[in-house]
């Protein structure tokens, strides 16, 4: 399953252009307040296709009827861009736990790079649905990387993906190595540069959120 916010119009549509605008995105605490926003976004539009269950609230007069998650799902997110999005998701699922994975390009001499993994912290995710987030998924190679490593050591049962702006070939990497995985999507962007870089994209998400990265 694949879902494409900008495809459908509304108030998101603006916060996305703000990430994108080359002035707005200097004032960082605006790109990652904007960020978190898209992930309140996402969060809510997940919500919709989770199982629920009824459940009985007591209120002072007598007992109410609610359909609720019995079970939150687990927010996973990529450091470090992805902490503003996640917060964002986070506080829409705000019972639920989450998982931290450190991945990062690591720039060899030839100019190409390898995806660095270092730093995995999660609870246990043994039957949980798992919503991963990163802003950016430009070659897809983090994103996958991540999702694997997760897959390889937890029986995950559903695995959502959500990402800001993705690249068509990111998109495919995804789909071609994590066949079940659902897609949550900003926008999809045609190009990347020789080095990556999606294309129109919004530049380095990490970087506007945190500052440049030496
Ligand atoms: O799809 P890929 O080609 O793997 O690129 C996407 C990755 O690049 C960015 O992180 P970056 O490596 O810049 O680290 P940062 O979060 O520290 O800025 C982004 O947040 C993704 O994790
Ligand atoms: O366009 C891109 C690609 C990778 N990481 C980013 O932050 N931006
Ligand atoms: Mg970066």
């Amino acid at each position: 399953m694949m879902f494409i916010l900008n495809k459908t119009n509304s108030i998101a549509n603006h916060y996305l252009a703000e990430l994108r605008d080359a002035g707005v995105q200097q004032d960082s605490m605006r790109f990652r307040r904007n960020m978190e926003r898209l992930g309140e976004i996402f969060a809510y539009e997940i919500s919709k296709k989770l199982t629920f269950e009824e459940f009985e609230v007591q209120t002072p007069l007598g007992l109410a009827n609610v359909n609720m998650i019995p079970q939150m799902p687990v927010l996973a997110t990529i450091l470090r861009a992805g902490l503003p999005l996640h917060q964002g998701m986070l506080n829409v699922f705000d019972k639920s736990d989450s998982a931290f994975i450190s991945a990062y390009r690591k720039t060899k001499k030839s100019g190409s790079f390898v995806i660095q993994m270092e730093y995995v912290a999660t609870p246990d995710l043994e039957g949980k649905t798992v919503i991963i987030s990163d802003p950016m998924l430009a070659t897809g190679q983090s994103m996958v990387l991540c999702c694997k490593e997760l897959l390889a050591n937890y029986n995950i049962k559903n695995l959502h993906i959500v990402s800001v702006i993705a690249s068509q070939e990111g998109v495919e990497h995804v789909k071609a190595n994590l066949p079940k995985a659902h897609l949550w999507l900003g926008s999809i962007d045609e190009e990347m540069t020789t080095k990556a870089y999606i294309v129109p994209g919004l530049g380095d998400a990490g970087d506007l959120a945190f500052g440049e990265k030496v």
